[in-house]
């Protein structure tokens, strides 16, 4: 085989749509290097202001154990989960890997939601990313450092599930019109004790920001 051959056999792979209809998403493992990943997580960890998320469930306003911060262009203000957020300024080291991220959509993001995951029992529910702010046509990228989790899809009509693993400096875009037909959720794992980051870029509509 030679390596032309090679080539074309290893990008096929990169594109392929982990779903079966209705949706598009591509896996890219390996997006950053091994230390590189954890160094980073190390870095956010210490670095950005994190947060409990807060949901309202059955009426009741509950704080999460998992932690949050916000990070976009200034007038990116985003309501998640009820709750609107000003977001804190991009670091040196997001807006690098923002732009080698926007290299593997050709896309822009103006803001990024973070998610710490302290362990297993950290997890996030079934959700779409379809919040009115957001541009519903830009795809979402979405990087993991740290413990390696499993990631599950819903099909909303049919219920059919399609799942994971984000490895350690993997990256996983979800392109239109995933959030149209699919969920995604984060499942608990009671077998990790080791602490999980994961960036979500985003796009928010110029009209809202
Ligand atoms: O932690 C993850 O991989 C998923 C996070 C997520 O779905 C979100 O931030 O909307
Ligand atoms: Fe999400």
């Amino acid at each position: 085989m030679n390596q032309s051959s090679l080539f074309s056999i290893d990008s096929d792979l990169c594109a392929t749509n982990l779903l079966p209809k209705e949706g598009l998403v591509n896996y890219y493992p390996e997006f950053l290097g091994e230390v590189e990943s954890l160094n980073l997580l190390n870095q956010l960890q210490k670095s950005l202001q994190w947060e409990a998320d807060q949901l309202i469930i059955f009426g009741r306003l509950i704080s999460t154990r998992r932690k949050v911060a916000w990070i976009g262009d200034p007038k990116c203000t985003y309501t998640y989960s009820g709750v609107k957020k000003q977001p804190q300024s991009w670091t040196p080291e997001l807006l690098i890997i923002k732009r080698q991220l926007e290299e593997l959509p050709q896309a822009e993001f103006n803001s990024c939601l973070l998610n710490f995951y302290h362990d297993g029992a950290d997890g996030m529910g079934w959700h779409s990313d379809d919040e009115k702010e957001l541009d519903a046509q830009s795809p979402i990228a979405s990087l993991s450092l740290g413990s390696a989790r499993k990631f599950s899809f819903k099909h909303k009509k049919d219920k059919s599930t399609t799942s994971l693993f984000l490895e350690n400096g993997s990256a996983l875009i979800m392109h239109a019109p995933t959030q149209q037909f699919w969920q995604h959720a984060l499942l608990k794992t009671k077998t990790i004790h080791t602490p999980r980051i994961n960036l979500t870029f985003r796009r928010i509509s110029i009209s809202n920001a």
